[in-house]
């Protein structure tokens, strides 16, 4: 009880816009750096994308606001629209998604390969539907509102199915789906907790173009139809161009840019730190054309 009133403080200051306010952020692990002292906003209802160079530090910071990593400095501060200020530094880990209703998907796809699709996406919703049992076996059995918690499991999962256009392998074994379909399985799951706020790391990747194109659809589907901000690591630059309001660059565990994609495509230390080079050398045409969008 005590740790979770210092988790949620009344007189803490943010942007009026800010969902995420990223203040500070430091994470060491032993001697080496990963981020330094990074600061930035995520507003809400935009799509804050979060790009560098390998090994820049990016999945760090999902895990510092997942509660992977309990970060060496700063404060990270999410504004729930309905139940106001967290301080997720502060936070136990496992409590993130739950109370602060931040969800993230993976680098690598971690669904339940051997559970169908349908059950990855009630198993997403554990927590509201033990509590709803009173966490107990004759709350399974007798409740009357754990009857109606599974029913709107199974309809918010639903929801999700038709959205992707997964609805028809609801009883696949997730394992066996298509690579493209675990890929949308995993932000449907990340939305079955009902997010404010949603990380996604590198969800484009293995991703053909068809495929690419239909996630731009979704993830502003997500934003204007959800209502849900979006925190997004991708190095696909035909869906970071795209899609994204604001776009924040990291190399080496430092910002080196934070801005509109026109701002953030045409900085020379951007282009500097993703080729390595002088900044007023010629790009060769392929990363010309990445950092444009995919664009000719
Ligand atoms: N648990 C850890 N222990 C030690 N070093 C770590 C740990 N996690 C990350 N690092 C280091 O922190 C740095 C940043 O790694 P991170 O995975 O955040 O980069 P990234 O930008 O996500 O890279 P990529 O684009 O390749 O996924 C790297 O040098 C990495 O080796």
């Amino acid at each position: 009880m005590v740790f979770q009133s210092l988790a949620r403080p009344t007189d803490v200051k943010v942007p009026s816009d800010a969902l995420m306010e990223v203040e500070h952020l430091t994470m060491r692990f032993g001697g080496l750096t990963a981020i330094d002292d990074l600061s930035f906003t995520a507003r809400k209802k935009e799509i804050t994308a979060i790009i560098g160079p390998n090994g820049a530090g990016k999945t760090t910071v999902f895990n510092c606001l997942t509660g992977f990593y309990k970060p060496t400095v700063g404060r990270l501060t999410l504004v729930h629209p309905q139940k106001g200020i967290h301080l997720l530094e502060r936070m136990e880990g496992f409590r993130i998604a739950q109370q602060a209703n931040v969800a993230r998907t993976f680098q690598n796809i971690r669904l339940f390969p051997q559970m169908t699709v349908l059950e990855n996406l009630i198993v997403a919703q554990h927590n509201a539907l033990m509590k709803a049992s009173a966490f107990s076996l004759a709350g399974l059995t007798f409740l009357p509102r754990y009857s109606s918690a599974e029913k709107e499991a199974v309809e918010l999962a639903k929801y999700w199915l038709n959205k992707v256009g997964l609805y028809d392998r609801a009883d696949w074994e997730a394992g066996n789906l298509p690579y493209g379909d675990q890929r949308r399985l995993e932000i449907c799951r990340a939305m079955c907790i009902r997010p404010v706020l949603l990380c996604l790391d590198e969800p484009a990747a293995g991703l053909n173009p068809r495929e690419s194109l239909q996630l731009n659809d979704l993830l502003l589907g997500i934003r204007e139809s959800e209502g849900v901000g979006i925190l997004l690591i991708e190095h696909d630059m035909s869906v970071v161009m795209e899609i994204s309001d604001h776009i924040v660059v990291l190399d080496h565990g430092r910002k080196i840019s934070d801005g509109t994609p026109e701002f953030v495509r045409n900085d020379p230390t951007v282009i500097k730190a993703y080729l390595g080079e002088e900044e007023d050398e010629e790009l060769p045409t392929e990363v010309a054309q990445d950092l444009a969008g995919g664009a000719a």
